[in-house]
């Protein structure tokens, strides 16, 4: 009788990632942390030109459970578009966990990353012309996605999808028209029909109500809100318009490519049976207890260089660093 020796495991590629991703959340602080339908942590991206590097993401973490709909601010040049690009599947990160239902970001195929982008993830841009293709209907517009993602069905089932769409963002009445025949809001709410054509998981939004007047803005802002609410995509919207961060339960900012604060904002039933809004605005801490204090408590206290800082049974207090405690609890 003669005995093979056992095989030696040798592991396959997605074995190796699969280890490797293992690693990465391990040292990110376990698995709970890193789960959520989109996961950045500790995110860089920097950007080299002409010898010169920018470091538009600094150490990003960031992380949106399944069905949320969250608003991203920032001031210019914070890291939203640069988020967003890498989110999106149009940018690599240099380093860092970047990981959206279940796409590894950093290490994907361009087989995969094309994929993702048809199937997974749909965007709606700023820029209106950017959304829609000029010499096709609105109708024609939502259904090239799906033909170019070869979805089943048939040239019908496509037809139908496409109208209820666009009923569903309540543009049914243009279906027919070409952009150019649309004003701005109608551009975009048609271009929301065009993002989630192929029941994208996610969709990214950036400024699109930008080049919007308010009232235009709040039709295009109540269209994510029905794809969030009827389709349950999860939507990440950057945004500048404060009606529409002030109207989400979850707005993250963005500062010097970290994300610095949230405020989340939880309906409540008042007295009189009314709902109202509460706001609670959070600093965010992370992995390494680095937060940033917003700049009005900053300028307020004017605090600089060292600040001193006390543990409390319940809270943390931050006082200036120049100033010494008296023995008798004041500050000289
Ligand atoms: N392709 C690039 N090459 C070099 N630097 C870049 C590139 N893209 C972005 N940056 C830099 O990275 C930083 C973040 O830019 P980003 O566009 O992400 O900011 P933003 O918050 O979206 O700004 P805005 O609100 O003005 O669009 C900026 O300093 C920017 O100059």
């Amino acid at each position: 009788m003669t005995t093979t020796a056992p095989n030696p495991v040798v592991p396959d590629l997605a074995d190796l990632q699969r280890r490797a991703a293992q690693r990465a959340a391990e040292r990110a602080g376990g698995q709970d942390r890193l789960r959520g339908h989109i996961v950045c942590d500790g995110l860089v991206r920097i950007f080299k030109t002409e010898g010169v590097e920018v470091v538009a993401l600094q150490g990003l973490d960031l992380v949106i459970d399944r069905g949320e709909l969250v608003a991203i601010v920032g001031a210019s040049g914070s890291g939203k578009s640069t988020l967003l690009n890498i989110l999106s599947g149009l940018d690599t990160p240099t380093a860092g966990i970047a990981r959206v239902a279940e796409y590894d970001l950093l290490s994907m195929s361009a087989r995969r990353r094309l994929a993702y982008r048809r199937r997974t993830v749909g965007f709606v841009w700023q820029q209106t012309g950017r959304n829609l293709l000029p010499y096709l209907t609105a109708r024609e517009n939502v259904e090239l996605p799906m033909r170019l993602a070869r979805r089943g069905g048939g040239a019908r089932a496509r037809r139908r999808r496409a109208d209820e769409l666009l009923d569903l963002v309540g543009v049914g009445y243009c279906a027919d028209r070409r952009p150019g025949q649309l004003s701005g809001g109608e551009q975009q709410r048609c271009a929301v029909a065009v993002a989630v054509a192929n029941d994208p998981e996610v969709l990214f939004a950036d400024e699109p109500t930008g080049e919007l007047d308010e009232a235009t803005g709040a039709e295009v802002f109540a269209a994510l809100r029905t794809i969030n609410a009827e389709l349950g995509v999860t939507v990440v919207v950057v945004t500048h318009d404060h009606a529409v961060a002030d109207q989400v339960r979850r707005t993250v900012a963005i500062r010097d490519g970290r994300t610095a604060s949230e405020v989340r904002r939880t309906a409540r039933i008042g007295v009189d049976g009314s709902t109202e809004l509460v706001s609670e605005e959070y600093a965010v801490l992370d992995r390494t207890g680095r937060m940033q204090l917003p700049t009005p408590f900053v300028e307020a206290l004017a605090l600089r260089d060292r600040v001193r800082l006390d543990l409390a049974p319940d809270h943390v207090q931050v006082r200036p660093g120049d100033r010494t405690p008296q023995p008798n609890g004041s500050d000289a």
